[in-house]
């Protein structure tokens, strides 16, 4: 069995808290009130830039030169879709500023550049995975199962469930895929804990945004 399908089913709890919570409920059916969109966008838009870091940082260590490449698009991509949120969807949802770094989104964002910088690179490789499979799923779910209304929300559904970003996710797969066949169980297993800790992150970057989560300091 493929490295991403094991590794998916020690995550499925996870997804399956992911979907039920508040913050996608709402964001599926066009009722998530607005300030807390808001406040996962402003977030968001750190995460992305600094997610592009830690991308940049993976396809210069990378081994093989096709992967290092992949991961520099990956990494300019990032950097593309956080500059669109700041020229249209910044406006878009009335948001003047992103705000400071709240906790969970430091957490994560440490986290990621703390593996990328310090961690074999097949583990950060691993790391940063969630981050495209689990946007994935949930995009795609929440565009299988929204209702016909009209969603406020829909630009965002349609970039995580779109064609464009299925493709990074499945090359994205597919690279970890084939770094895991070449490490040891001991390495495979860092790479799935590094998988399991992001899609935790995931999650309460989610819950984190629903709570308007901050410092209170
Ligand atoms: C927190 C988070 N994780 C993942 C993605 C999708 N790259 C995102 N935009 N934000």
């Amino acid at each position: 069995m493929k490295w991403t399908d094991k590794t998916w089913k020690t995550i499925e709890p996870i997804y399956q808290k992911i979907i039920e919570m508040p913050f996608i409920k709402e964001l599926q059916n066009g009722t998530l009130p607005l300030e807390k969109f808001q406040f996962y966008m402003g977030q968001d838009s750190f995460y992305l830039e600094n997610f592009a870091r830690s991308l940049a940082l993976i396809g210069a260590k990378a081994e093989r030169v096709d992967h290092a490449l992949d991961f520099i698009r990956f990494a300019e991509g990032a950097i593309v879709v956080e500059k669109a949120l700041h020229d249209s969807y910044f406006q878009e949802f009335g948001l003047e500023n992103r705000g400071i770094i709240e906790p969970t989104t430091h957490h994560y964002i440490n986290f990621l550049k703390s593996c990328a910088a310090l961690d074999q690179v097949e583990v950060a490789m691993a790391a940063v995975l969630p981050c495209f499979w689990i946007y994935q799923e949930v995009g795609d779910y929440i565009y299988k199962n929204q209702s016909a209304v009209a969603n406020p929300y829909q630009k965002w559904i349609a970039t995580y469930a779109g064609e464009e970003f299925r493709t990074l996710v499945i090359k994205a797969k597919g690279i970890c895929d084939s770094v895991a066949e070449n490490c040891t169980e001991t390495q495979r297993l860092k790479m799935t804990e590094a998988f399991k800790t992001a899609s935790r992150l995931e999650f309460m970057f989610w819950n984190s945004a629903y709570q308007l989560e901050n410092w209170k300091v």
